[in-house]
């Protein structure tokens, strides 16, 4: 099906795919059967507890089974045809496109690396004069500005040097650290190569001093620009909107005398006293000081950690744009967050297949993808109510359809565009609810997503071969589970609000896409199921307690369907992707340590919040790389080094289902009891041995940093035993 711009085809395994959820439902419901059964013929207390904590369990893993199988209904596969473009639209009518990249932490995020990304979209292979680079500084640093202005001296030279040797790699750190050159004359790339090398210096130098060198500074109007972050009072949550543009696209011209994209520097206003809704409240900022000064009716927004890594990115998303055909109520395009640098088993499984891959490739489908907070087009025009329903801005000048008229550095035009960065300005007016990117959930992305298409919008999943961005990932334990942690607790923000996706999602996009929209939020209730099975059997079994069916009863083959089956499908979905072995092993593992530490400690947090105790806000993910736990990383070991409460169940855990084992193979050796009796108790606690290999490594074998630290062994051994020790008292 498709055009002579895109094409798709339905997934092949879509048929089996619905002919065994149809059986697997039933095995479910047989098995849901057979806890009531059991129930019913329960004569101990101790019997009434554990069947009714597996039937809970079971019964959360049934609606998350079901919300899961939602996207594998109708997955389709895309196909671009970006060469046969311009036999649509004329090069000089492609329309212009706004691209925003956020940043907020100079120290979590060094500028040097934002400076790299925004260089890479820069140089898209795209009409210059129709690209506009807006950066978002929640930082409010000089030190970020000082790159910038870097920056665009570099840009002059980068971006024709990228057009005349037609390289694929645009952003300058990655070209330079490769080995492929292209076309490029190697004098010439020596000598851009020592450009950019001494701008990192220079970059690198003024970070370390943590503010811009006196040297640096050339003229006045520069010296008037860092003396604005030199205030007394001055700071990153307390400052006035400081809006630098750094390259005019109608004045400036490269060195070969092209036209340049204009590149906007944007530090919204901040103050204590008013809540500025983190991430999603800084790109409402620049979508209202881009409406002034460009106003492109696409929309790219980029985190400042994923670069580009391929140049013809925005001509494949014409090619949905400029079709109508392809979607009648097209509101974005968007491409998945693929990563640089992933060991080679992804031991914290950040690659996120499911999230990324699986499942948009599923919605695709239906009424299409969620949003995924970068690397995703929009049409402006989304974010101003329904497709059919206009909601108006405010401002005459923030319409979507609104023509700018007047050069974008004019002083009419910037005196504006503070103005609509100020703190204040989205008092009592739809920004947040009905404009713009939406508030009131840690994951302004899925939950933007979601307002989106429940207003009708419908979305694209374009995934090309080569990944159209690459993006960083945590290296360390901690750093990867407190990221997910922050997305758990966002999402089940959304599932206890009136938002809650298989209510209000069903209502307005039909069942299917309720339930693939309840996928996420309901990732924090794994911890429930997850709990219950690593604890209950083990100690269960060392109380000498058997309470799953033996080996020869015919339920014990339901018990092996439905194990084997879930966790066939997951495999499939790695083999499918182009994955591994290892990292399907890696994910299901890392998914058991979540629900023990990240899902876990997400509800806890969300009760806390609801109870006014503590309030967790967007803590943003460091992006800055210890050369030695680098080191451990890409040797595939797993980084605990410092104590967090959060290492603290699982590592209970491990030892528990040690111990169980232990005990049940003791048990069977001496022959005190069958083996059959006890297969499931003794598989269970095996696998939980067999997953919590890198913890038991951390624990006793490893010397180096990463190491657990000894309180979380101390913390968690304590536990343990007294668990052990608390069960037989129950028991009796
Ligand atoms: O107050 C803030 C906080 C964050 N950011 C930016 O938001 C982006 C994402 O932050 P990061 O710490 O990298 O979060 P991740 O967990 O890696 O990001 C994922 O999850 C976020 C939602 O929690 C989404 O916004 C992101 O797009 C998505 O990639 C970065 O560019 C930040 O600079 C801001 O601009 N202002
Ligand atoms: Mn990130």
């Amino acid at each position: 099906m498709g055009t002579i711009l895109h094409t798709y085809n339905q997934i092949p395994c879509t048929l089996f795919n619905r002919l065994f959820a149809l059986i697997y439902t039933c095995a479910i419901f047989t098995l849901i059967y057979h806890h009531f059964l059991t129930l019913h013929h329960s004569t101990t207390f101790i019997s009434v507890i554990t069947t009714t904590a597996l039937l809970i369990a079971d019964i959360v893993l049934a609606c998350i089974w079901a919300a899961n199988t939602s996207s594998r209904f109708h997955p389709i596969h895309r196909q671009v045809y970006p060469e046969n473009l311009e036999k649509v639209i004329h090069r000089k009518d492609f329309p212009s496109i706004d691209i925003f990249i956020c940043t907020a932490d100079p120290y979590k995020e060094p500028p040097i690396n934002v400076v790299n990304t925004a260089l890479s979209l820069m140089a898209y292979d795209y009409p210059p004069e129709k690209l506009s680079v807006y950066v978002s500084d929640d930082g409010g640093s000089e030190l970020t500005l000082f790159a910038f202005m870097e920056a665009a001296k570099f840009a002059k030279i980068w971006l024709p040097f990228c057009r005349e040797n037609n390289i694929m790699d645009r952003c300058p750190e990655v070209y330079f650290t490769s080995d492929h050159h292209g076309t490029a004359d190697l004098e010439i790339y020596e000598e851009i190569k020592t450009i950019y090398e001494n701008m990192k210096i220079r970059v690198e130098t003024v970070m370390e001093r943590g503010q811009v060198c006196p040297n640096y500074i050339t003229d006045e109007s520069c010296r008037q620009v860092f003396n604005k972050y030199r205030t007394p009072g001055f700071t990153r949550l307390n400052h006035p909107a400081i809006i630098q543009v750094l390259i005019e696209s109608s004045k400036e011209k490269d060195d070969k005398g092209e036209m340049m994209p204009n590149l906007v520097y944007v530090s919204r206003e901040k103050n204590i006293n008013s809540p500025h809704h983190f991430k999603a409240g800084a790109l409402n900022s620049l979508l209202r000081v881009s409406s002034i000064m460009t106003n492109a009716p696409i929309v790219l927004n980029q985190d400042c950690d994923m670069y580009s890594n391929d140049p013809q990115t925005p001509k494949r998303v014409l090619c949905f744009t400029s079709d109508p055909m392809a979607r009648p109520k097209l509101g974005y395009v968007q491409f998945p967050q693929r990563y640089q640098g992933l060991n080679k088993g992804d031991i914290y499984a950040c690659e996120f297949l499911r999230l990324f891959q699986v499942t948009p490739i599923g919605m695709d489908g239906l009424q299409g993808p969620q949003y995924v907070g970068t690397g995703c087009f929009f049409l402006r025009r989304a974010f101003f109510g329904g497709p059919t329903l206009m909601v108006p801005p405010e401002l005459e000048e923030l319409r979507p359809d609104h023509v700018v008229k007047m050069h974008i550095a004019t002083e009419p035009s910037i005196k504006l565009a503070h103005h609509v960065a100020g703190c204040n300005y989205e008092n009592n007016t739809k920004w947040g609810f009905q404009l713009g990117f939406r508030y009131g959930s840690l994951v302004e992305d899925y939950f933007t997503g979601y307002k989106l298409q429940c207003e009708g919008w419908e979305s694209i999943f374009c995934h090309p071969s080569r990944p159209a961005f690459l993006g960083d990932v945590p290296i360390t334990l901690i750093d990867a589970i407190s990221q997910t942690k922050r997305w758990a607790i966002g999402l089940v923000e959304v599932f206890f609000s009136k938002y809650i996706p298989v209510i209000f999602g069903t209502r307005n996009m039909g069942i299917i896409m309720g339930l693939c929209y309840a996928q996420n939020p309901l990732w924090t209730f794994w911890s429930i199921p997850i709990i219950i099975y690593s604890f209950i059997p083990q100690i269960a079994l060392l109380n000498g307690l058997y309470i799953f069916p033996k080996v020869t009863d015919p339920w014990f083959l339901l018990y092996v369907f439905l194990f084997l089956g879930a966790y066939a499908q997951h495999c499939y979905d790695f083999i499918l992707c182009g994955s591994t072995y290892k990292r399907w092993w890696n994910d299901q593992r890392i998914w058991l340590i979540r629900g023990l530490s990240t899902y876990l400690f997400a509800l806890v947090e969300y009760t806390m919040k609801h109870l006014g105790i503590a309030t967790q806000g967007f803590n943003v993910t460091s992006k800055v790389q210890d050369d030695e736990q680098r080191k451990r990383y890409d040797q595939g070991l797993m980084e605990f080094g410092v104590h967090s409460p959060m290492f603290v169940p699982f590592t209970i855990a491990s030892l528990i289902n040690l111990f169980a084992l232990v005990f049940g193979i003791i048990q069977t050796l001496n022959g005190k009891i069958s083996l059959e009796k006890l297969f499931v108790q003794v598989f269970l606690a095996s696998f939980g041995v067999l997953n919590s290999w890198p913890v038991f490594e951390a624990m006793v074998l490893r010397s180096d940093k990463g190491r657990m630290s000894v309180k979380t062994i101390v913390i968690s051994f304590g536990w343990a035993s007294a668990l052990c020790i608390g069960s037989n008292f129950f028991r009796s």
